[in-house]
């Protein structure tokens, strides 16, 4: 597996060392040595799965508070999507600010989502499929989430947004929860 650490500390972009041969190829898509040795949470909880049926359909920006905050190792393991992290971590230099990593099945690439960021995605192709291994259980009572048009954010979607559900429409705005995302992310 090749490591490749982001502008935000802790969050790596991962690629396949694909092992060719006749038949196609071999390669890792995690291991728990690899991930200690690079300073990554190995810890696997759940194994989700996500189908998205039209292109432009739209998941975010999702978070669990400590103690119930996840690692995430997302791919899009059929189609493409543009996947975004929100570092949320208030004693980071790089708190607020935001990568955006395409995720598809020809560059087979991964992203690792260390915990107290915000995560969501744009859907670049109709039917595309998201496979992403947590490192905590799901827990709805730690559950919440940030408008992936907030302008505090500032993200940059690449299309018109075609399907969102109706919690992600109502996330509060980060001006009216920051107080309480940066204590209850606190973490010292
Ligand atoms: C995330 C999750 C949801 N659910 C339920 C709740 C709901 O009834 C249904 C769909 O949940 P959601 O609408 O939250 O699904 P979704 O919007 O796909 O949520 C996901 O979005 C991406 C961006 C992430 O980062 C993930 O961590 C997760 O938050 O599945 C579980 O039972 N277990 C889980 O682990």
């Amino acid at each position: 597996m090749i490591f490749t650490e982001t502008k935000l500390k802790g969050a790596f972009i991962i690629d396949l060392e694909r092992r060719e041969d006749s038949r196609g190829f071999f390669a890792r898509g995690f291991c728990r040595k690899e991930f200690e040795n690079h300073g990554l949470k190995p810890d696997i909880a759940q194994a989700n799965i996500a189908s998205n049926l039209k292109k432009g359909t739209l998941r975010g920006m999702h978070f669990q508070f400590p103690p119930a905050a996840e690692t995430k190792l997302v791919r899009a393991t059929r189609g493409a999507i543009l996947d975004i992290i929100v570092d949320l971590r208030p004693e980071s230099p790089t708190f607020l600010q935001h990568i955006a990593v395409e995720l598809n099945d020809d560059n087979q690439r991964a992203l690792y989502v260390p915990e107290r960021f915000a995560h969501g995605y744009q859907v670049l192709r109709d039917n595309t499929d998201t496979s992403y291994q947590v490192g905590e259980f799901y827990s709805p009572e730690n559950e919440s989430g940030l408008m992936y048009n907030d302008p505090r954010l500032g993200l940059s979607w690449p299309l018109e947004v075609s399907v969102i559900s109706e919690k992600d429409r109502k996330f509060a705005a980060f001006d009216d929860v920051e107080a309480t995302v940066k204590k209850r992310m606190n973490v010292a």
